[in-house]
């Protein structure tokens, strides 16, 4: 199984096609989501942004974003900012996305669904060239212009199209036959929603996208802060946190710290 990798060595566009660089997966999301926020800008005619309008508006300190956009050897201009349509296409070409990318969904199941209607992949380069389920009632279903196939036809179309990246958004008994069907035709990137963690071999890559998860995270940053307002202010026993457990008190009642 591929083992998580800190760091990812990117080209440098526009500097020297053969340099690559050492880009921390971190600072990797980070440019995706400056993108977001470029097209955003761009899309609104936007000619120029200074890199704290930029972190602003991408969540990020100015020095982070600057140290960021320092691996694409990117520099703003002083005075003046970042050109936003060089960027653009300076990060475009960074993360892969100038040349497009086909996709396949295996799962037309609610999220399936939702997934295969949403223009915005298509909009940032990535095209759903298929969409699989066994079910065979669906088999035909049009979902956001794309038709439904069976499941048995995923090797030929793999087969036949570049499939750069296979989403699985199949029940989780299900996801790992799915993942090494993909696998086996010869996809090499999967974005798996379901809730169970996918071996794969190595030179194939999986990311998980989990929003419980992400609820999670934010329920524990709540419950920190809640503490935190509290501070050494009112405690109180609380059994449900265990024997002789004391809690804060909130105004909305105990808070079980993590
Ligand atoms: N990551 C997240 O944040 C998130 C959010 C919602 C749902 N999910 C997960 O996404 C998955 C799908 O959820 P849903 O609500 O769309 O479920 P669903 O039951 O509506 O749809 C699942 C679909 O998968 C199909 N399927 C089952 N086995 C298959 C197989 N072997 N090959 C191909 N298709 C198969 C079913 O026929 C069905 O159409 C679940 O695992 C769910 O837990 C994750």
């Amino acid at each position: 199984m591929a083992g998580p990798r800190p760091v990812v060595p990117v080209p440098v566009p526009g500097v020297d096609p053969t340099a690559t660089r050492a880009v921390p997966e971190a600072t990797v999301v980070r440019l995706a989501v400056y993108l977001r926020v470029l097209c955003a800008l761009a899309e609104a005619g936007t000619p120029t942004v200074s890199s704290e309008e930029l972190a602003t508006a991408s969540g990020v300190g100015s020095a982070k974003l600057r140290k960021d956009l320092s691996f694409l050897g990117s520099n703003g201009t002083r005075g003046v900012g970042y050109d936003v349509p060089r960027l653009v296409a300076r990060l475009e070409a960074t993360l892969g996305l100038d040349r497009g990318h086909q996709v396949v969904l295996v799962g037309a199941g609610n999220l399936g669904h939702a997934l295969a209607g949403y223009d915005g992949f298509s909009r940032r380069g990535f095209a759903l060239a298929a969409l699989f389920d066994k079910d065979h009632a669906l088999v035909g279903e049009q979902v956001g212009g794309t038709a439904v196939r069976h499941l048995d036809e995923l090797d030929a179309v793999c087969a036949e199209l570049d499939i750069a990246i296979g989403v699985v958004a199949t029940p989780a008994e299900a996801a790992q036959d799915v993942c090494d069907r993909l696998v086996a035709a010869g996809v090499r990137c999967i974005l798996n929603f379901a809730p169970v963690v996918l071996q794969v071999p190595d030179g194939v890559d999986v990311r998980k996208v989990d929003l419980a998860v992400e609820m999670q995270v934010l329920s524990f940053h709540m419950a920190r802060r809640a503490a935190e307002t509290i501070g050494d202010g009112a405690h109180e026993l609380d059994p449900a946190a265990g024997p002789g457990v004391r809690v804060p008190v909130t105004e909305n009642g105990p808070v079980v710290v993590p």
